[in-house]
């Protein structure tokens, strides 16, 4: 579904966010993305829509390379999600929902906001099936809570039944609670529509109880990939340079062959 072969970028003004990254994400998998700030998660999420040019390596959809001349023919078929919700505040709930029709509509319906019967009647759906009511498709989304305008956001995100979608830190400004609910809505969506998912997430907890994989990153590479239940509390130093210290305590409790060679590689290349 998503191809990263050895993937690389240098920013203009030298910062290398990415090391030569290879990751193939198959059709229907929830994959996480963790790694502290500034490890790289953003620039390969960003990769996956073609926001960003790797400088080394190449990114593919469904086997087609992101390039100038098929971002058009790709981008309908990502969904994205993102942390600050990226929503217009003045507008309604289902205009908001709308929105993630257009990249699918001829430019002249775009731009007077001529959207199908079959769009509205999805947009509806969506909004029931993330949890809203009736009574919010005409309110303003700045009347939402957080964890309802992310709702908007997801709903969005599925409008064109993209077979992946995109989430970056999609709970990163939301509570615990909310967050749980929000990942826990999100990982149903795509469970029901075979949907891919690409999700960088700061909470490893939340990345163990919803991912069927996680990846992690430490300045641009990888350090873990692998199952949750592969991951050892011990790969935090690996992640995030340090271990809290609940996670550092359960640590000590573990024997050493508990974790496989392969990710105590992982810790030693990081090191
Ligand atoms: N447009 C840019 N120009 C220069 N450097 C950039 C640019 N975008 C990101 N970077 C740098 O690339 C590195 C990786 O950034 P990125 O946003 O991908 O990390 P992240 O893991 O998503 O971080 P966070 O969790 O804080 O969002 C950082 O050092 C960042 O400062």
């Amino acid at each position: 579904m998503l191809n990263f072969e050895r993937v690389a970028m240098r920013y203009a003004d030298g910062t290398q966010a990415l090391r030569d990254v290879s990751l193939e994400v198959p059709a229907g998998q929830f994959c996480v993305v963790l790694g502290s700030s500034g490890a790289g998660k953003s620039t390969l999420l960003r990769m996956a829509n073609g926001l960003v040019r790797p400088t080394q390596g190449s990114v593919q959809v469904q086997g087609v390379r992101i390039a100038a001349d098929s971002l058009a023919r790709i981008r309908p078929r990502i969904g994205m999600i993102h942390q600050q919700f990226n929503l217009v505040l003045r507008s309604t709930v289902a205009e908001n929902v709308l929105v993630g029709a257009l990249p699918a509509m001829p430019t002249w319906r775009a731009l007077l906001g001529l959207f199908t019967d079959e769009a509205r009647c999805k947009a509806c759906e969506l909004i029931a099936s993330v949890g809203l009511h009736e009574q919010h498709l005409l309110r303003r989304v700045s009347e939402l809570s957080g964890g309802q305008q992310q709702r908007v956001g997801i709903a969005r995100a599925f409008m064109l039944d993209p077979p992946l979608v995109l989430a970056d830190e999609p709970v990163a400004s939301l509570d615990p609670q909310t967050s749980h609910d929000v990942l826990s809505l999100l990982r149903t969506q795509a469970r029901e529509r075979g949907t891919t998912v690409l999700c960088s997430l700061h909470q490893v907890d939340l990345a163990c109880e919803f991912a069927d994989r996680i990846v992690a990153l430490r300045h641009g590479a990888v350090v873990f990939d692998g199952a949750p239940d592969a991951f050892d509390p011990r790969l935090f130093d690996a992640i995030y340079g340090r271990a809290p210290a609940s996670v550092r305590a359960e640590a000590t409790h573990l024997e050493p062959e508990v974790v496989p060679p392969l990710h105590m590689g992982a810790l030693e290349m990081a090191s």
